[in-house]
């Protein structure tokens, strides 16, 4: 008991040194590293998928939901991608134990209700996200079972989308009172354009695979493992050099889009630990 107060004191003292005006994304990542629990773990698929990596959300009992330390497991893996050390061409991102991310962990999420942690926070995933959309090869989110609010906002952020047949997915922040907080914004309306964006986000509808397969979300829909290697294997048709060449000609496209990540930040620590997040975080609701 004692350790943990000292522990809680700490967090504390250092949550009163780390306010939005002096955010650095290390400084963030040192701090919400401390709110531990889950892993995220960066593998070569196999030698049969030369130049490509998996990153996987590793926190199976909260599926696959982000703990601090997860959010700053994140940034420290964009580090070690952007030096492609392998030469990829692609990575995919996934989750663990049959599902791909349920958004924020809310126990941790509870910890951190407040507006500065909330900009904290959403600087810091926006900061991440926004590297992993500008990585030097394609990125390809693989969902299966549920891709919720950040999870959903992550999904989003990849250059592709493939999805289990029974995967389900949802933009459902607005049901616990905030706005997409981990940068994902323009990248949803990317996506999906404003008009079905904007309905998505405020219906918070929880959509199935052929939903999104027909609105342009999910490049692909598959069945079993081998269905989605097959998939997998049309990105061994083509060298690495040109994948690379292409991602660099669409990354120039995004950097248009960079001022509204402020915007987004903004609005949504101006919602983050607010009463209405906390009434409706309290009903511990199910989105299923
Ligand atoms: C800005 C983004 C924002 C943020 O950062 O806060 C968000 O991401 S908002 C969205 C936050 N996520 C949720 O609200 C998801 C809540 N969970 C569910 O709706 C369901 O658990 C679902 C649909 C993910 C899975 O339903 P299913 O019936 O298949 O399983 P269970 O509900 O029994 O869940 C198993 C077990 O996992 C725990 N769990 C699931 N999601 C989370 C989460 N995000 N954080 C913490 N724990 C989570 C759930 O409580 C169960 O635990 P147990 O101890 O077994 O009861």
């Amino acid at each position: 008991m004692f350790l943990k107060r000292i522990s809680n004191s700490f967090r504390q003292f250092s949550t009163n040194k780390l306010k939005p005006a002096n955010f650095t994304p290390q400084r963030a990542a040192e701090y919400l590293s401390t709110f531990e629990g889950g892993k995220v773990t960066i593998e070569l698929y196999g030698k049969e998928f030369p130049g490509i990596a998996t990153l996987t959300l590793d926190n199976p009992t909260k599926k696959n939901g982000l703990t601090g330390s997860m959010m700053a497991d994140l940034h420290y893996s964009m580090d070690r991608l952007e030096k492609d050390e392998q030469n990829l061409r692609a990575l995919i991102i996934q989750g663990s134990n049959g599902t791909f991310c349920s958004g924020g962990d809310l126990d941790f999420v509870k910890k951190i209700c407040d507006s500065d942690h909330g900009y904290i926070m959403c600087s810091l995933m926006s900061h991440t996200l926004t590297r992993l959309s500008r990585l030097p090869f394609i990125s390809i989110s693989k969902i299966e079972g549920f891709a919720l609010g950040g999870g959903a906002e992550l999904a989003s952020t990849c250059d592709i989308r493939v999805a289990h047949a029974k995967a389900k997915i949802g933009f459902v922040q607005g049901r616990i009172g905030v706005t997409p907080g981990w940068g994902g914004l323009p990248f949803i309306v990317r996506n999906f354009g404003y008009s079905r964006a904007l309905e998505a986000l405020c219906t918070a509808k929880v959509f199935n695979s052929l939903e999104l397969q027909k609105l342009g979300f999910l490049q692909e829909i598959y069945e079993t493992n081998a269905d989605f290697e097959k998939y997998l294997s049309r990105y061994l048709s083509i060298e690495v050099e040109p994948i690379k060449a292409m991602k660099k000609g669409v990354i120039a496209l995004q950097k248009r889009d960079l001022e509204a990540f402020e915007v987004e930040r903004r609005v949504f620590a101006s919602l983050w630990g607010g009463e209405l997040q906390k009434a409706l975080l309290s009903e511990n609701r199910k989105h299923k």
